[in-house]
This record gives structure tokens, C-alpha cells and sequence, in this order.
């Protein structure tokens, strides 16, 4: 079978994720090799993950999607992280005879984290297996109406399960992962592109929702040493600051994410929902994309499309980051 587009097979790129306990610590120093984020924020993140039993719900999701896919092309799937590793599925693919495959990544918006690293991966992959497809990224979805509307519904179905006193004046409150300030600036072909991408992707969710309801977009999970600037806020000093300012009640939706893995779950469902609860402010989470139909469906839609342009080489640079000193 092949597409339109000349395409014999869908891949699908995730971050990956632990699932067993055995597998916390390696997949962690895979997501941090030469990083720099310091040894103690590692080993509270492994005890994160170890209070889950040592298994991230992300290659699950990543499963999940796979088999509510409506898409006549083998489908296949690698991770940056954790298995399956891409290169083993580049070497499958390849073993299988698939020559031209489009790439659809987890992540919706254009920093170098969440595009540029996973096109470096790719390219890392196929370079590592002799005759490799040709693997074409599928565009960047962030404003696509399929995530917007999957987002819409289940921000709707949040906002009611807030107590009908606190709902008319429950703030949307949109949380992506905060990433550094370096990288954000370089964000995209002109700079500025993931922060711009979340806040578009936010304007068209609320429209949807209430048009006219105010809300804000703040950042989670910040990582790395401390003296390397993020973006911020962080989504718990903003609860307390709107707190502060006599907002009752709030949603989160992690616009910056397309399913409930560890850094939502973590993140948000214990570490800000204990913020709300010592406020005493009432707080609901909105699912994340997951196998909403619409989300499903604008795979389907991507791959239908022409296809893309790929991102110029300047766009989404890596970071500079500064050596690592002796003994770090
Ligand atoms: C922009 C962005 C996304 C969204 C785009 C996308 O989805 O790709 C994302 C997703 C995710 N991040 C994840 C997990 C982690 N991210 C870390 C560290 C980092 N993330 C960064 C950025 C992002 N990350 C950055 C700049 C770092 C610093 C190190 C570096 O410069 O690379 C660390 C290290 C420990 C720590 O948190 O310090 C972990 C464990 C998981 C898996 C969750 C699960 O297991 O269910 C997912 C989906
Ligand atoms: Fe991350």
C-alpha cells in the first residue's frame, strides 16, 4: 500500500519511557546524556517514576494511539529514549522494504527539544542503518483543528467537573513544558516560535471553550541546573499568585503535551493538585489529546496533506551548552 504522497508506511517518534522499575535509572541517563541537569533533580525524578511503580504511561499512550490509527500503511513506531529505540524500528522498516516513510512525532510545537532533537534523531538512525527509508516529518500540528477541538472538548468536560459555585470564575490555566530561555529564543525559523506556537494553540482552545475567558499560559516540569534561566512562571507559584489575587478556582490543560504521560500525571496531578488543596482553591485537569477521535483523525488528515517543506537547517538550533566542569 502506499499514499498519495508516495508514502509505504507511517512511523510513529515518541519520547519513550520506563516500564519497570530496572528501567528507570538508564532511560534517565539517556534523556540527560551530556545535558548538564544536575545529579539531585535526577534522582528526584527517578523517585517520581519509582512511585509509579517504575513504569511512565507514555509507551502505552504511544500503543494506544498506534491501534486507534485509521491509516492503510504499516505502522510502525521508535523512541529518542527507551524502547522500542528508532534505530531498531529504521532497521525493521528497512529489513521490511519500506523505501519512503512519514514521520509523526509526539510533540506538537517547534523548539529544539520537541523538533529539531527529534529530526537529529531520525537522521542518527538512519544513518546507522545502510539503505534506510527516506523519512519525511509530517508537519507541526499545534493550530491543527483535529488537537485544537480534542483539547476544546475535554477543557469543556473539565471545567464541569469544577463545582458550579467556582466555575463561571475558574481561570484556564495552559502548561507546557518550560524549556531554557536560550532555547526558547531560538525557537523556530525566526525565534520565538514554541512560546508564540503555545500561546496560538491556547487563543483557539479558549475560543472554542468560552470565548472571552480570561487565561494564561504557564510552564512545568523545568529541569536543569538552577542558574540557567527558564521560562516562568511554574504552574504552582502561579496558583499561588492567582490565589493571591482572589481567583477561586482553576483548570489545567496541558496544551504542551498530546497524552496524560509522567510529566503530567507527576507534575500536575500530584504536585499541583497539593498546591490547589493547600490553597483551598478547587482545580480540574483537562486530558490531554490522547486517542481523542478528532486527534486520531488529523493523523490521517497530516499524512493526506502535501508534503512539507522541511524546517530550514538554521531553525531550532541546539543549544551552546557550556562544558561540563571535572567531577559533574
Ligand atoms: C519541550 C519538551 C517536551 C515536550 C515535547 C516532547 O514531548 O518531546 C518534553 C517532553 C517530555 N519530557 C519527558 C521526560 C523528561 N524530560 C527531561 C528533561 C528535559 N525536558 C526538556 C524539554 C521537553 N521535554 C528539556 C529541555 C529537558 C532538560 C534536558 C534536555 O536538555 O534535554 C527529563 C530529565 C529529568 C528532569 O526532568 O530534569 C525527563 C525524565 C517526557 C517523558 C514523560 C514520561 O516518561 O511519561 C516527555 C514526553
Ligand atoms: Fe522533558
Amino acid at each position: 500500500m502506499v499514499s498519495t504522497n508516495g508514502y509505504d508506511a507511517l512511523l510513529v517518534v515518541s519520547f519513550g519511557g520506563p516500564e519497570k522499575p530496572d528501567d528507570v535509572m538508564p532511560f534517565l541517563e539517556n534523556v540527560v546524556r551530556g545535558r548538564g541537569v544536575p545529579r539531585e533533580r535526577l534522582l528526584e525524578v527517578e523517585a517520581h517514576y519509582q512511585g509509579f511503580g517504575g513504569v511512565s504511561p507514555i509507551n502505552q499512550q504511544c500503543r494506544d494511539l498506534i491501534a486507534a490509527l485509521d491509516v492503510d500503511l504499516p505502522v510502525y513506531w521508535g523512541n529518542r529514549n527507551w524502547h522500542p529505540f528508532l534505530e531498531d524500528t529504521v532497521r525493521q522498516m528497512k529489513e521490511d522494504g519500506v523505501r519512503k516513510a512519514a514521520a509523526f512525532v509526539t510533540a506538537a510545537y517547534s523548539s529544539y527539544s520537541s523538533c529539531r532533537q527529534y529530526l537529529d534523531d531520525i537522521a542518527r538512525a538512519r544513518a546507522a542503518v545502510s539503505g534506510a527509508p527516506e523519512i519525511v516529518k509530517l508537519r507541526h500540528y499545534y493550530d491543527h483543528p483535529g488537537f485544537i477541538a480534542a483539547m476544546a472538548d475535554h477543557t469543556r468536560q473539565a471545567l464541569d467537573r469544577l463545582p458550579a459555585g467556582v466555575r463561571e470564575q475558574a481561570r484556564l490555566v495552559f502548561t507546557a513544558h518550560s524549556i531554557p530561555v536560550s532555547m526558547a529564543r531560538t525557537a523556530g525559523p525566526t525565534g520565538g516560535a514554541y512560546e508564540a506556537q503555545l500561546r496560538r494553540a491556547a487563543e483557539l482552545v479558549t475560543a472554542q471553550v468560552d470565548e472571552g475567558r480570561s487565561w494564561d499560559l504557564v510552564w512545568q516540569s523545568r529541569s536543569g541546573p538552577p542558574q540557567v534561566p527558564w521560562l516562568e512562571p511554574d504552574v504552582c507559584d502561579h496558583l499561588e499568585a492567582l490565589h493571591a489575587e482572589g481567583v477561586p478556582s482553576a483548570v489545567l490543560v496541558p496544551i504542551g503535551f498530546v497524552s496524560d504521560h509522567m510529566e503530567v500525571v507527576y507534575d500536575l496531578d500530584v504536585e499541583a493538585a497539593a498546591t490547589a488543596e493547600k490553597l483551598g482553591m478547587a482545580l480540574t485537569r483537562a486530558s490531554t489529546a490522547g486517542t481523542h477521535p478528532r486527534f486520531v483523525s488529523m493523523v490521517s488528515e497530516l499524512l493526506a496533506e502535501p508534503e512539507p517543506a522541511p524546517c530550514a537547517a538554521t531553525c531550532c538550533p541546539a543549544p551552546v551548552r557550556p562544558a561540563a566542569r571535572p567531577g559533574q
